[in-house]
């Protein structure tokens, strides 16, 4: 997918831009506050309908205005579309592809991917498993659209099932859901463990390259006992009473995690520092991109925020050589405060383009005027 042009009105401290971008690089450089980050978060959420940086939709809108619009001239699969997204404070929200009006966040996510990579996911090794579920599912869909409509049946069948629990149903009401439940969610993990079985050796393979020495792995747990000698089947019938108790089924594709694994057994996040997680979760995110370019539907957008801040000159010059190793039809998008470091990779780019902002004024200037 490509975004040739962007329009934002009202989004943070942005005094509404239009912009026109290269289909490969674009870096977007400007000290700290000045709405570097705030640009990228009006690419994301044409792709995803929802901010990466925070969960409430009011923090997006500008503070004097009651909505924001994003608006978008991008190519998807080789079609050209326009795309609007606005927001009101009331959470009402309006999508219009080539002006028909959209009703599903699914649409944006097939129609554009957005793969980012941002400090505000430096700590996903150290958070709950939802937000590692989170990475997994945006994965295994964009390789497998048909996995979505799979988790969506799961998803109302447990909504069911726990309903009857709650009202304290008898076993045999229960177990009529069971076999479906069952079926669905052995094909929802059957997903997921392709989609791990692409991604791991390329994630070894960044991790490698990024952290060295170490074993790292990733490891599918389904969201129940992963013993071979019982089936999901049987573990619905041995929790039952303890499901009745707590009103809830314990054992679902809901409690799906994606361990990231030292030595093949230890927690990483309990051993790695601070820094090697970061290096850890840049491996995984590049893998992820890599899958995508692969197997995707499509290549997504390539989103780095504050490239510089998080990593040390060499590991930085790592991933900038990766970056410069992309394929033609990659567009990435990087933010950063200084460009000296930069400098090597858009050397590599014939058709790079700068962006300088400074108090949410956003103007292109060429390689030359950014007095590389
Ligand atoms: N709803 C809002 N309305 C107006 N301004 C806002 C709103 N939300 C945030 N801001 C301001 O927008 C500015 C831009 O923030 P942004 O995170 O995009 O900057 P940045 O260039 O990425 O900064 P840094 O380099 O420090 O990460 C900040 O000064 C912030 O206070």
């Amino acid at each position: 997918m490509l975004v040739n042009q962007l329009s934002i009105h009202n989004l943070r401290n942005l005094d509404n831009p239009s912009l026109s971008f290269s289909s490969h690089l674009n870096i977007i450089y400007g000290p700290n506050a000045a709405g570097k980050s705030s640009l990228l978060e009006a690419l994301y959420i044409l792709g995803n309908g929802r901010s990466f940086r925070t969960t409430k939709h009011n923090k997006v809108i500008n503070d004097e205005y009651n909505d924001f619009t994003i608006f978008a001239k991008l190519e998807s699969s080789g079609i050209r579309h326009q795309l609007g997204f606005s927001r009101q404070r009331n959470g009402e929200t309006a999508i219009k592809l080539n002006s028909e009006p959209v009703k599903r966040l699914s649409t944006l996510a097939k129609l554009s991917p957005v793969q980012i990579l941002s400090p505000e996911q430096y700590d996903l090794l150290v958070k709950g498993p939802s937000s590692r579920r989170k990475q997994l599912d945006w994965g295994v869909f964009h390789v497998e659209h048909s996995v979505l409509s799979l988790w969506q049946k799961c998803h109302k069948i447990l909504l069911q099932r726990n309903q009857l629990l709650k009202r304290q149903s008898p076993y045999k009401d229960i177990s009529i859901w069971d076999k479906q439940l069952v079926t669905l969610s052995e094909q929802v993990t059957q997903l997921r463990q392709a989609y791990c079985d692409k991604i791991t050796p390329l994630f070894r393979q960044y991790c490698q390259d990024f952290l060295g020495q170490y074993d790292l792995s990733l490891q599918l747990y389904p969201g129940w006992s992963d013993r071979k000698d019982i089936g999901l089947q049987q573990i619905y019938s041995e929790q039952f009473e303890k499901d009745k108790q707590l009103g809830y089924t314990q054992s679902s594709i809901h409690k799906a995690d994606l361990k990231f694994v030292l030595d093949q057994t230890k927690r990483a996040g309990d051993y790695l520092s601070r820094g090697q997680q970061k290096l850890l979760i840049t491996a995984f995110k590049l893998a992820q991109l890599k899958v995508m370019q692969e197997y995707g539907r499509q290549t997504p957008l390539f989103l780095l925020d504050d490239i510089g801040a998080e990593l040390d000159a060499h590991h930085q010059q790592q991933l900038l050589n990766v970056l410069a190793n992309q394929p033609p039809n990659q567009q990435t998008f990087i933010t950063c405060v200084h460009l000296e470091p930069l400098k090597p990779l858009i050397e590599q780019y014939d058709d790079v383009k700068m962006f300088h902002v400074e108090h949410g004024h956003i103007k292109e200037v060429s390689v030359d005027a950014a007095a590389l």
